[in-house]
């Protein structure tokens, strides 16, 4: 397991691609949409590990709620695994709880499950694999 990304929820893009490519000195290598969790993402690469700013597409996105009850600011982290079908069984044998057990299409190209904060001393956890 290494940590693949960490998401920073944002109000704007526009606004915070401005200030993480001057905070980064490097420009975004992608901007993509996943409409099923109501998201736009903008990804940089750091070292061996990426920022992802996460802005709302909809209201109902988590992103929004999340916004609206705290405020911008670091929403999850992402563990990049190998095999995420190991690691999620792995994970609920020893007790974790899952949003959804069913890896679904992330950004990224990658495939992505959520573990509830609450499982995690409130922390929201994704498990990232990349495409085959
Ligand atoms: C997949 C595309 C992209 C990628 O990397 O490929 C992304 O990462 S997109 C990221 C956006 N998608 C998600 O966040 C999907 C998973 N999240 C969820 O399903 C929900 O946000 C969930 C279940 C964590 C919370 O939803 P709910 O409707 O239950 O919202 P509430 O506001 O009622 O929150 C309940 C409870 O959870 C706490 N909470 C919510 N979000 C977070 C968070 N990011 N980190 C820590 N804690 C969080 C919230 O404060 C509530 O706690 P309480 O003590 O009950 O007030
Ligand atoms: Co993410």
């Amino acid at each position: 397991m290494k940590i693949e990304h960490i998401g920073i929820a944002v109000k704007s893009l526009g606004l915070s691609d401005e200030l993480f490519s001057k905070l980064l000195g490097t420009e975004n290598y992608k901007q993509e949409s996943v409409e099923r969790e109501g998201v736009t993402t903008s990804f940089y690469q750091l070292g061996e590990s990426k920022i992802e700013l996460v802005e709302a597409s909809r209201e109902e996105s988590p992103i929004a709620k999340f916004i609206d009850k705290k405020g911008e600011g670091i929403h999850h982290i992402a563990f990049g695994v190998e095999n995420i079908l190991e690691e999620i069984a792995r994970l609920k044998n020893a007790g974790f709880q899952f949003i959804s057990e069913e890896p679904k299409d992330g950004a990224d190209n990658k495939i992505v499950v959520f573990l509830h904060p609450k499982s995690t001393n409130g922390v929201l956890i994704e498990l990232c694999q990349e495409k085959k």
